[in-house]
């Protein structure tokens, strides 16, 4: 039986809304509060929503975890954003404009809008923080987003974790970040949203090509080469729309690239290992019950990616599994070049100077934030 968790001591009360009653929103309640927020989650069905205030718990999603006490959730959008002070959205990317159509208004002025989401908009190719600017009457400095290494199941059974909250605005960044933490989770801020996003985004693409070299049988030594190679990619195209490369070198970024790649709890790793054994894209789907990003962000990245010059020689192959036009068993790293001529190695430290950034500075200081057990700064 999982303790009670402690209850921060920060501005205990403040009223929270979380939007999207899934395995994450619903996670992502916990955390708030557990931390001592006052929140309300809303739930698109009605029978969802009386299970989670009746009964505290989530059968669908979250199987036999409790839910703290204090948590409430409605079917209503207007009562769970009544006077919130902070806005969760945890909803599916491709279904994020509707909803913040819908909840526009009855939204406060001055609301934080947070994006729990690793997608982007398949219409639009924007992220989620573009996205909701788009659609709202809101300044940048309202919007955050968070992402980090945040498998929800191993959170709601208050595993401890990290994840990292950014926003243009440091101040909203460290707003939501006092109320995002407990005694198990804890939140770092920075200010460099289009890496924290796109390091969310992009890690489910190499997950998913994880998942078919795990499905076709491949062992450790393909995945870390992979995992490797993917993260230069991550770190290429990140940069090339103007994020810091060591923002993919943190918990947004190489953080949650090693969790999700590596868990079976993973949807993408799992839908990538579905490929891998041969399963078509539609059999893949059907089979998937929970959301699975990254199956609908490939073709909007490889799009954003080409018209940067970017080269994703690793999506690329994913992209080609998913047609249907590359047998899974030819992706693997040394296929991601197809020239005879041995390659130079790019690492991180190209990345570094491709990028103009002190990435190695952040590694080793994330190295001595590990040593010393993570009493660095708040930046991550
Ligand atoms: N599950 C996890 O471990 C983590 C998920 N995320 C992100 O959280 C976001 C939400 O994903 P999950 O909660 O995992 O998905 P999920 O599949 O567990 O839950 C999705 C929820 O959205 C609801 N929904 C579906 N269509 C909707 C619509 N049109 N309007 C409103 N609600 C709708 C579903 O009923 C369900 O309650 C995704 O972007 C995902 O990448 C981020 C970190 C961890
Ligand atoms: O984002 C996540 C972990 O950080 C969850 O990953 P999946 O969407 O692949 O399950």
């Amino acid at each position: 039986m999982t303790p009670r968790a402690k209850t921060a001591t920060v501005r205990p009360g403040t009223r929270v809304a979380v939007l999207g009653a899934g395995s994450w929103g619903t996670t992502f309640a916990k955390i708030l509060a557990d931390g001592g927020a006052d929140v309300v989650l809303w739930a698109r069905r009605p029978e969802l929503a009386r299970e989670i205030q009746e009964a505290k718990r989530n059968s669908d999603y979250l199987p036999g975890i409790n839910l703290p006490i204090s948590l409430r959730a409605t079917a209503r959008l207007d009562l769970a954003l009544a006077g919130a002070e902070q806005v969760f959205v945890s909803v599916p990317s491709q279904s994020l404009r509707e909803n913040l159509i819908a909840a526009e208004p009855h939204l406060g002025a001055n609301a934080i809008i947070v994006s729990l989401m690793k997608g982007v908009e398949r219409s639009s190719g924007l992220r989620m923080s573009e996205v909701i600017e788009q659609v709202l009457p809101i300044s940048p400095d309202n919007i955050a987003a968070i992402s980090g290494p945040n498998l929800a199941l191993e959170i709601a059974k208050q595993q401890p974790t990290a994840a990292v909250v950014s926003s243009t605005s440091l101040e909203t960044a460290q707003a939501v970040a006092l109320l995002a933490r407990n005694d198990y989770f804890r939140s770092f801020v920075n200010t460099d949203v289009i890496g924290t996003e796109f390091g969310g985004v992009l890690k489910n693409l190499i997950a998913v090509a994880i998942g078919i070299v795990d499905g076709v049988g491949y062992g450790e030594n393909t995945k870390a080469s992979i995992i490797t190679r993917g993260l230069v990619e991550m770190t290429d195209f990140a940069v090339a729309y103007g994020a810091h490369p060591e923002t993919l070198a943190g918990l947004a970024g190489l953080g949650d690239l090693i969790a999700t790649c590596q868990s079976p709890l993973s949807r993408n790793n799992t839908a990538g290992r579905l490929l891998g054994q041969g399963y078509s894209q539609s059999d893949v789907v059907k089979q998937m019950q929970q959301t699975t990003e990254g199956l609908a962000s490939v073709g909007p990245i490889l799009e954003l990616a080409k018209a940067k010059g970017v080269e994703m020689p690793i999506v690329e192959q994913v992209r080609q599994v998913l047609a249907g036009t590359l047998n899974p068993r030819d992706i693997a790293p040394h296929l991601t070049t197809d020239s005879d001529e041995p390659q130079g190695e790019r690492t991180l430290d190209d990345a570094q100077a491709h990028g103009g950034a002190a990435l190695w500075g952040s590694v080793k200081r994330a190295f001595d934030q590990l040593r010393n057990s993570g009493r660095g700064s708040l930046g991550d």
